[in-house]
């Protein structure tokens, strides 16, 4: 056990519940359901993209709390293949969200050499989306330190079968034996190649479901839930979570 001993600043529950972690057993990958946005601010009688708007600024407080630990790769569910079936001004507001967040954290971002990547199907997002998206990608691309994936425009099924239909067109042209298929190779059909599978999957809200994410990445990731809503859930949360993630290793690990 290697406990933190880097000061946070003068956080300092955040400071005790990161010092509680053991620096020796950080998940590498950690992937957020940010769930329970509307119904933030639905409680606080605001319209539900006041909880939107809220939790996009917590994206970059999150990310900051895991890179300062060493997480290595942080995806973030923003946008599900089935929420284009939400209210019109609803998703128009969401589509514009990138566009308000990278102005605003961008600078950070590169400051701590974060590299934006995107999982998901870029070809029906509009177009000013997007650009926003792919400057970011473009302006951090050369960064080598904690990947910053937005799941966007993202549904595990959708992946899976269009991996299954590629690879079957590569057997059908000779490029792949059907012997040869294991799970590394199918692993590199998919969207999220070449990140490793999240050790970690955070959904918040009390929704105790997986709702068509990662669901070949997640089949051996630990899965903390808890019944905060996204805006709410802080840094020392985050910590909060690692440190169950931790405890369990510790459990598990033995026979
Ligand atoms: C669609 C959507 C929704 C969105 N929400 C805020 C977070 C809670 C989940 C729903 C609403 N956020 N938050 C950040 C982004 C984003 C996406 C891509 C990107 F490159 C930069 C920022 C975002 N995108």
């Amino acid at each position: 056990m290697k406990p933190f001993v880097k000061w946070f600043g003068g956080k300092t529950e955040t400071t005790e519940a990161a010092q509680g972690l053991d620096s020796d057993n950080i998940p590498s990958h950690v992937a957020v359901i940010m769930d329970g946005n509307g119904r933030w601010a639905q409680k606080r009688g605001l319209p539900r993209i006041a909880g939107h708007h809220s939790g996009m600024k917590n994206v970059k407080k999150i990310t900051m709390a895991a890179n300062d630990i060493g997480v290595r790769v942080l995806t973030m569910y923003a946008f599900s293949t089935e929420n284009w079936k939400r209210p019109k001004e609803e998703v128009d507001y969401l589509m514009k969200l990138p566009l308000e967040f990278f102005p605003k954290e961008i600078e950070e971002l590169i400051a701590n050499n974060v590299q934006i990547r995107m999982t998901g199907w870029p070809q029906d997002l509009p177009d000013y989306t997007l650009k926003s998206i792919q400057d970011a990608i473009d302006q951090t691309k050369h960064n080598d330190g904690l990947i910053l994936n937005f799941a966007l425009n993202y549904g595990s099924r959708k992946e899976m079968l269009s991996g299954v239909q590629q690879l079957v067109r590569d057997a059908q042209a000779g490029k792949v034996k059907p012997e040869e298929i294991d799970e590394a190779m199918f692993s590199r059909y998919l969207l999220t190649d070449p990140l490793p599978d999240p050790d970690l999957l955070i959904r918040t809200s009390g929704e105790l479901r997986i709702s068509n994410f990662m669901l070949w990445q997640l089949a051996y990731s630990e899965l903390w839930f808890t019944d905060l809503c996204w805006p709410e859930f802080t840094e020392r949360h985050f910590y909060e979570a690692i440190q169950e993630y931790q405890r369990r290793a510790r459990r598990y690990g033995g026979l």
